[in-house]
């Protein structure tokens, strides 16, 4: 038996034509459905549905043998006991820099005045501000980070953008482009060695499901 581990939304529907081209079918639909573990055609492949930000720690302890995972959510988890075999060039954005237009951002940043950074992404904000060598206070928040500024809780964010539809409709602009995000497979360690089997075929399929 080999699991997935998916969170349900774009990971859910953007992973689906990978499962397709091994003929590999979900049972039911995690947006309508409240089961967590979730049967395919294939009676040796199931799904278990978790928080995005969860997917590398279930592969990583083998509750999952392998997962889809943003590149954020890899570099949060720092990727000890994974193997990321492939980019699957999905769920594709950015971690940026964003504050309120009327925030001297650049000006602040050149004279060395602390700057006040609400996130998610601690990991991400520590250390790309860590290596342009700006002293920065973060703020862990859990979501709606756009409102931070707006509300006062801080001088600019950094999150995830897209489109840029959400910084819009909330009057930010992005100022910093930290990197290019998609999401990757990953595969467990020992899930690697034990069902290397059952999983190699998987990824070649994947692989060549890929669009560039
Ligand atoms: N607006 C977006 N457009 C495209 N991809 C995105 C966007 N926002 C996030 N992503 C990518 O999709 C992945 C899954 O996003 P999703 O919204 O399901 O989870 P999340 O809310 O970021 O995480 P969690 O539920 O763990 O807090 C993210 O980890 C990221 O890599
Ligand atoms: O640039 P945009 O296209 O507006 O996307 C950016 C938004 O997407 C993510 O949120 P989340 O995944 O929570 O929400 P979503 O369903 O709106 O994408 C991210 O945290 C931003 O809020």
């Amino acid at each position: 038996m080999i699991t997935l581990a998916l969170s349900k939304g774009r990971i859910f529907t953007e992973t689906l034509p990978f499962l397709a081209a091994a003929g590999i079918y979900p049972l039911e639909d995690p947006e309508t459905s409240r089961k967590l573990i979730i049967g395919t055609n294939n009676p040796d492949l199931r799904i278990v549905v978790v928080r995005a930000s969860d997917v590398p720690t279930y592969v990583q302890y083998g509750a999952a043998d392998m997962g889809v995972a943003g590149k954020d959510s890899l570099y949060e988890h720092g990727g000890s006991g994974l193997y990321i075999p492939l980019d699957l060039n999905i769920a594709k954005c950015r971690m940026c820099v964003a504050c309120p237009r009327d925030f001297d951002y650049r000006s602040k940043v050149r004279r060395g005045a602390r700057l006040r950074i609400a996130t998610k992404y601690m990991k991400y904000s520590r250390d790309y501000y860590a290596r342009i060598g700006v002293h920065v206070d973060l703020i862990k928040l859990y979501g709606s980070m756009e409102l931070a500024p707006i509300a006062g809780l801080s001088d600019a964010i950094v999150d995830l953008v897209s489109t840029g539809a959400t910084l819009k409709a909330n009057d930010l602009v992005e100022v910093e482009t930290i990197d290019h995000v998609s999401s990757r497979l990953i595969v467990g360690q020992t899930a690697m060695k034990l069902k290397r089997q059952e999983i190699l075929p998987l990824i070649e399929i994947f692989e060549k499901t890929v669009k560039k």
